[in-house]
């Protein structure tokens, strides 16, 4: 029948490619780790896209468009910000039949497109801050094993680029724009982040500090970077001269920041959420909140009724679609329409007609759940699935955030910390903040663990969902690796 080939707790891998096919997310291409976003994880992208947008704008943060490609002068400028990349970047090296004088770089990302031209459009100290950010997609040649979403060749994302006076300005704005990503996630798809600053060998090598939201996928027990805000520091402004003459005549350089989200948060919301029937959509980005299926019955064809309050619901900006198909049984629309994740079905039959009421079906709660269906008033329809769409929002951020506390341990020894990250767990455990040791943890686990290396996904903020506090380090704790004295707790892991 309908229902999904493989189970996402046997065959997780084969569970998600097959469902973001079926629930017609994604197509496959034959360009090798490309993939069709298709109107149904599109139409995510854009409410994604919306939110955010109408935040950044708030903030002062205005959207252009810089070219696709880049310059190889100016891309190999900054140094050690390309060369750990470099074999990830794409080449054009002809047109037509003709070798190009030079091969142009598609971009990775666009700090080296557009740096050159900040130099430009930075004299004094009114130009800044100078605060731009552009929508588009990056092309990263990467060998690791594509997976739709979460791992592509071009991927779409929004890459923020700004530039301060001081210092002071920038760290800001890295942390106002990480709660902005922490509420993509946590508000809109309703996936439990955690703050956090990467450790120096994680963070982007051309910056001066890393922040991230790191989500977690407790059937694999792997980590995943959500999305990421950096402090550049002054090390751009540097490579590229972009100085300014401050409010006293002198020339000083810019302090910069660089931050990005990309349709990764799609996959991410897909794994966390979605269950053996299909996808699961958090009513906030379902591109479809409620489905209303007729179910005929002697000869009584409730349609005109389905119109009806399809109407209703419309009319409060409710995202509603009617199914009349008359060459499917309601039986397989419902496997259909929860196999593609909408939050909440109406069924109207003849009974419910006669007895003014509909049949509301939730996606978000298995079968034999208590509320899973109920029957709801037609006068009360539109006040009542407003609220029914609210509490599945909330539940699946709870469930998702319950499921995750029960794959965070703690550990303060080798062993300790071994038995989790096989458990599937992701590990706080107080380390000794040296970047040898973070390489000799990445070499051991990946040698003794099973499912590659584990390296520090982030040292988390003051979390209120953590059972540590950063600030917090008993006297005398020893780095479960090292046996130093522990300078901070950092969240380690498995991770995409
Ligand atoms: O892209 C960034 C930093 C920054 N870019 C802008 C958005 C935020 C943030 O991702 C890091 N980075 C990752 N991957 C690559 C590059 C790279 O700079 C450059 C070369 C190709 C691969
Ligand atoms: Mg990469």
């Amino acid at each position: 029948g309908l229902g999904l080939t493989f189970k996402k707790e046997e065959n997780f891998g084969d569970w998600y490619s097959d469902l973001v096919v079926r629930g017609e997310m994604i197509e496959y291409y034959d360009v090798s780790g490309c993939y069709i976003l298709r109107p149904w994880s599109y139409a995510i992208w854009e409410s994604i896209k919306d939110f955010f947008d109408k935040e950044i704008k708030k903030m002062g943060i205005e959207n252009t468009y810089f070219p696709l490609f880049v310059s190889e002068k100016a891309l190999t400028k900054e140094k050690n910000h390309v060369e750990g990349f470099a074999p990830e970047v794409a080449w054009v090296t002809k047109s037509g039949d003709s070798q190009l004088e030079e091969p142009i770089a598609i971009r990775p990302t666009s700090e080296t497109v557009m740096y050159p031209i900040f130099a430009k459009w930075i004299r004094g100290h009114r130009d800044l801050p100078l605060r731009i950010n552009q929508w588009c997609n990056v092309v990263r040649w990467e060998f690791k094993h594509p997976t739709p979403f979460i791992r592509s060749r071009e991927f779409l994302w929004q890459e923020g680029h700004t530039a301060f006076a001081t210092k002071e300005e920038a760290d800001k704005e890295v942390h106002a724009i990480l709660e902005l990503y922490r509420r993509v996630y946590e508000e809109l798809l309703a996936v439990p982040v955690i703050k956090g600053v990467k450790s120096e060998i994680e963070k982007f090598a051309g910056g001066l500090y890393t922040t991230t939201v790191e989500a977690f996928i407790p059937t694999t027990g792997r980590g995943v970077q959500a999305a990421t805000s950096h402090c550049l520091g002054q090390n751009f402004a540097k490579m590229f001269e972009i100085m300014f003459e401050d409010d006293k005549g002198e020339r000083k350089m810019v302090w910069q920041n660089s931050w990005g989200l990309t349709t990764r948060s799609i996959g991410v919301m897909v794994m966390v959420h979605g269950d053996d029937k299909g996808l699961v959509l958090p009513p906030r980005v379902a591109p479809i909140q409620v489905v209303v299926i007729p179910v005929p019955f002697k000869g009584i064809d409730p349609s005109d009724e389905c119109l009806k309050v399809v109407h209703q619901l419309q009319q409060a900006d409710i995202r509603v679609k009617e199914d009349l198909r008359d060459n499917y049984s309601p039986g397989w629309k419902y496997s259909h329409w929860e196999l593609k994740g909408v939050p909440l079905r109406i069924e109207i039959g003849p009974r419910d007609i006669e007895k003014k009421q509909v049949r509301v079906v939730r996606r978000d709660l298995e079968d034999k759940a208590e509320g899973r269906s109920q029957d709801i008033p037609v006068a009360d329809l539109v006040e009542r699935i407003g609220k029914i769409l609210d509490e599945m929002q909330k539940h699946l951020l709870e469930k998702a955030r319950e499921e995750r506390s029960l794959c965070i341990a703690t550990a303060y020894n080798w062993d300790d910390f071994m038995a989790a990250l096989n458990n599937k767990k992701m590990v706080l455990a107080p380390w000794c903040d040296e970047v040898e040791v973070e390489e000799n943890v990445k070499a051991r686990t990946k040698s003794e663990g099973d499912g590659g290396a584990a390296k520090t996904l982030c040292m988390p903020f003051e979390h209120d969902t953590l059972p540590v506090v950063q600030e917090f380090l008993p006297e005398g704790t020893k780095c479960f690796a090292s046996g130093k004295p522990a300078k901070r707790w950092a969240l380690w892991g498995r991770s995409y």
